[in-house]
């Protein structure tokens, strides 16, 4: 049993290190299984000999030197692909690695003894398996074959996949197979996709990053209240974004689309940019510009950012300092002046080391050359107070559209009260549909008022409380 097992790892050894047609190398691997079976009849003749030294420590030593030994004849070439990779000073997660891994997953688990299981998706019953580490499996491209295995030194954090080839391969493997794994592995991952929301943070070492959680809001456009024209044309745009990759190309612009999402609070604004996410299918990397210090952080935050993924600033209105007029170059602050963040138009001086994050450093994020990073990202900022944003910063080819989020109207009502009650049509809804226009009142507002609180709450009463709340408004506002 033994022998068997020792004479098919070295048939699959001496398979790779030869790089031999199945058959000579099946008669190469029989020859020395036999001389693995003499060795092992000879065994009770040496005494002195551990009880496993044959099975264990010759079939270790053969693993081990025999490619060494017949270094001179090996014709096989091997290329690493590490988890991290490095970029500047600094490590950064390999894309090519992940991609290797989401292929090797879906097409060569099959041949693993031992494999990691994890979920596909968030919520789903699906598991993706990958090779633990030391597996080894074969994989077959237009006639050549390859081995990967996967390594874990030390069962550290840095791990890595082997490929191993032929060296006739060199070329199908370098121009043709790798791209091939990337493409593959690439769809794969975006197959099992889980969408994340990040943040960005400021950890230990003051490195400005981001970090997640998984994104799961349901807001979608089927149950965002807004006029049925309007959001059709909203999602018209993502489409043609979507699919703009060859557009953008041709017409030579980064693949990236700005929006401006303004109205007063709880008109839906955060509403719609989950509604978007989850219509796109992309992540969200929502930055807190309040706890970005520097032009240079702000930078680095984004070039972090993926692919396929939507870059949100909230309320930039309320970013202190941030979104005023453009000033004049802001004077010397006082020696002992604690640091403060402010949006400025210049660029930061010398002396004025504590002016950090610059208008003009976010304009050059939103459109500089960062944006020619890999894969399509959509901009949104929101805001409470349109007027009082610079007029550069949400100018057209930098939130190449303004959406405005206002107060309620009868269309959304109604969609609304689809949604919320389940009723197309209601006595009430002409006396609704009078107040509205008078009554400045929130969707987030109509949207309480229309949820049923307790069992006995029905559409009837749903909607006398909302005609309170209108008339209460609607004096209100004839009031003022
Ligand atoms: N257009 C809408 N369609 C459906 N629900 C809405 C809509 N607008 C608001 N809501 C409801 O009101 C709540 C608050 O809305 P949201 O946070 O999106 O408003 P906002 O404009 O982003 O407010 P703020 O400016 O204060 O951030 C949401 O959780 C949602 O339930």
């Amino acid at each position: 049993m033994a022998s068997k097992g020792i004479g098919k790892c070295t048939e699959v050894l001496v398979k790779r290190i030869a790089g031999l047609r199945p058959a000579q190398a099946a008669g190469l691997g029989s020859a020395l299984a036999a001389l693995m079976v003499t060795l092992r009849m000879v065994r009770p003749f040496l005494p002195g000999l551990p009880r496993n030294f044959f099975r264990y420590y010759v079939g270790r030593l053969i693993k081990r030197y025999l490619r060494r030994a017949l270094g001179f004849l090996d014709p096989c070439l091997t290329v690493n692909i590490g988890e991290y990779s490095a970029a500047g000073d600094r490590m950064r997660h390999s894309q090519v690695y992940d991609q290797a891994k989401a292929y090797l997953s879906a097409r060569c688990s099959g041949q693993a003894r031992s494999l990691w299981a994890d979920l596909a998706s968030h919520g789903s019953h699906a598991f993706v398996l990958s090779m633990s580490s030391r597996e080894e499996v074969a994989d077959e491209f237009r006639g050549a074959t390859v081995w990967w295995q996967h390594f874990n030194p030390g069962g550290g954090a840095w791990e890595f996949y082997q490929l191993v080839f032929h060296e006739r391969h060199r070329d199908l493997v370098v121009q043709s197979y790798l791209p091939h794994v990337c493409r593959e592995g690439k769809a794969v991952m975006d197959r099992n996709r889980r969408r994340r929301l990040f943040t960005n943070y400021t950890g230990d070492r003051q490195i400005a990053s981001w970090t997640y959680v998984m994104f799961e809001h349901p807001s979608t456009f089927e149950t965002l209240a807004m006029d049925p024209a309007k959001k059709r044309s909203i999602m018209d745009d993502l489409d043609a974004f979507r699919d703009g990759k060859e557009y953008y190309t041709r017409i030579g612009k980064a693949w990236k689309r700005g929006y401006l999402l303004y109205g007063p609070p709880g008109t839906g604004k955060s509403t719609m940019i989950a509604a978007m996410a989850n219509y796109l299918d992309y992540d969200i990397y929502d930055i807190e510009l309040t706890s970005v210090a520097t032009n240079i952080e702000l930078r680095h935050l984004l070039i972090q950012t993926s692919g396929k993924s939507i870059i949100v600033v909230e309320d930039i209105d309320c970013s202190a300092d941030l979104t005023g007029k453009r000033k004049k170059p802001p004077t010397m602050a006082p020696a002992n002046s604690p640091p403060t963040q402010t949006l400025a138009n210049s660029p930061p001086t010398d002396q004025k080391k504590v002016t950090t994050l610059t208008l003009s450093g976010l304009l050059n994020a939103v459109d500089g050359l960062w944006s020619a990073c890999e894969g399509e990202r959509i901009i949104i900022f929101t805001t409470n107070y349109v007027e009082e944003l610079d007029p550069a910063l949400i100018r057209h080819g930098r939130m190449d559209r303004h959406i405005e989020m206002s107060y309620c109207c009868f269309e959304a009502f109604k969609f609304l009260a689809k949604n919320y009650l389940g009723v197309d049509d209601h006595p009430l809804f002409e006396a609704v549909k009078e107040l509205l226009q008078a009554a400045k009142i929130t969707t987030a507002d109509v949207a309480e008022h229309l949820m049923r609180k307790c069992a006995d709450d029905n559409a009837d009463s749903c909607l006398a409380n909302l005609l309170k709340a209108l008339a209460l408004k609607g004096e209100a506002v004839l009031g003022n």
